[in-house]
């Protein structure tokens, strides 16, 4: 009797503390995991007389279809009893010939396709590019899926929901995989992380085009991620739980635009530019060793080692405003920040999105509260949260006995 799984899979969003922008200019820079979290369950199904199907749920893009998984394997499977090659090595995928292949595929098996919105087609192309990618060389795939993902995250804002829906797929697919091939492991050891994250990287580029790689870092490790473009990402070896409040600014963006005006300006100001980057990496450095030191247990002087911080947070904001990627928005948020002492910041690409403002824990509850309404006055939406959670996580497997009809008919 064979067994059909059903694997959930969680991993969090993510906020860029330092290095946004300088990261793409080989900067060190430094990013946290969100509490906010993506969650995946992907299930076989008993098999049916239709032929094999994905069932796709994606309610935070408003998107529910079925595709035809005989259609996906016929277009962009090829045919190989050779499981231990592709999924073990996504670097050594040509990822704009796998792209050019699903996007011919998508063309061709999705009927509505005038029907949907950027937003949902990116997410079909990023599960059809990773499904392929995974078990494409494989006869593994045998029976019919339900995918669904659910997230906590604002899509599109800048807190890593797009790497975390990356990091989910690629993670329930290789365990998946797994299972299938007979390893049974119930969480997600150091190799499988680094394969994860390496999908995940490549679903990445489909919607951010050339992206740092600190956001599915991030997202697939958890806890304070330091990052250097084509560098091991640092982990840290501390645990802070810095506590920041994350402040939509309702300012829809895309990060694309905002790298490419980033360059623009680079082009007619290469040395001032430089030396802005520059700043901003050392900023990032810095910020990373006091966040060492305020993790320490024997830490003596936390008071100062926030202020520095809080010193740091304010002069990379502006340092990133110098580089056009602030909005009025951001302005006000650090503004009123500022008003009740708090440093405040911009978090990723910019030109919306969210802010943060840190709260040391010296801070008055009641001075937070106050900031928070006033805020909330002017229509901002605030989360007060901790950075440094869990990164990716194998929640559940469950093994169901398979009704396979053919058995039942030859006993
Ligand atoms: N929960 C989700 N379900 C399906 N697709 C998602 C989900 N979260 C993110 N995405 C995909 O990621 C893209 C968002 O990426 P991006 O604009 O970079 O936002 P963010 O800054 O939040 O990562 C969306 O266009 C969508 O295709
Ligand atoms: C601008 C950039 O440094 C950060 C983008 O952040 P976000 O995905 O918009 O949060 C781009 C990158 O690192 O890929």
């Amino acid at each position: 009797m064979t067994s059909l799984y059903d694997v959930r899979v969680t991993a969090p969003g993510k906020v860029i503390l330092h290095g946004e922008h300088s990261v793409l200019y080989n900067q060190f820079a430094v990013a946290g995991s969100l509490g906010l979290r993506t969650s995946l369950l992907i299930r076989e199904l008993q098999p049916s007389s239709f032929g094999l199907t994905v069932n796709i749920e994606f309610p935070c893009v408003q998107l529910k279809c079925i595709l035809s998984l005989d259609e996906i394997k016929n277009r962009l499977f090829e045919s190989s009893n050779d499981c231990q090659t592709l999924w073990r090595t996504p670097e050594s995928l040509d990822h704009e010939n796998h792209l050019y292949k699903v996007d011919n595929c998508f063309q061709s098996i999705i009927c509505n396709i005038g029907q949907l919105n950027s937003v949902q087609t990116n997410s079909l192309r990023c599960f059809l590019y990773i499904l392929s990618g995974i078990f494409g060389n494989t006869n593994i795939l045998d029976r019919s899926l339900k995918i669904s993902v659910n997230s906590n995250l604002t899509v599109g804002a800048g807190t890593g929901s797009s790497a975390s829906f990356a990091v989910c797929l690629s993670a329930a697919l290789i365990q998946l995989m797994k299972l299938k091939s007979g390893t049974k492991a119930k969480e997600f050891n150091d190799e499988d992380k680094t394969l994860i994250s390496a999908w995940a990287y490549n679903c990445e580029k489909i919607t951010h085009g050339t992206p740092s790689g600190i956001d599915n870092a991030t997202c697939t490790y958890g806890s304070l991620v330091g990052f250097k473009k084509g560098e091991e990402p640092k982990l840290s070896t501390f645990q802070t739980k810095l506590r920041i409040l994350l402040v939509d600014s309702k300012v829809s963006r895309e990060t694309k635009m905002l790298v490419a005006k980033v360059a623009f300006l680079r082009l007619h100001n290469r040395l001032a530019v430089n030396s802005i980057m520059d700043a901003c990496g050392h900023i990032a450095t810095s910020a990373y060793e006091i966040m060492e030191k305020l993790s320490a247990k024997d830490c003596q002087d936390s008071e100062a080692h926030y202020n520095h911080l809080s010193e740091l947070w304010n002069m990379n904001h502006c340092l990133l405003a110098s580089l056009g990627v602030s909005h009025p928005s951001l302005e006000e948020i650090r503004a009123v920040a500022m008003m009740h002492g708090l440093a405040c910041k911009l978090t990723g690409a910019g030109g919306g999105g969210y802010a943060i403002v840190l709260i040391p824990p010296t801070v008055e509850q009641t001075t937070v509260d106050a900031l928070r309404r006033i805020l909330e006055g002017k229509g901002y939406t605030v989360k007060d949260t901790q950075l440094g959670g869990h990164g990716v996580l194998l929640e559940e497997i469950i093994s169901r006995k398979c009704e396979n009809k053919d058995e039942k008919k030859n006993k």
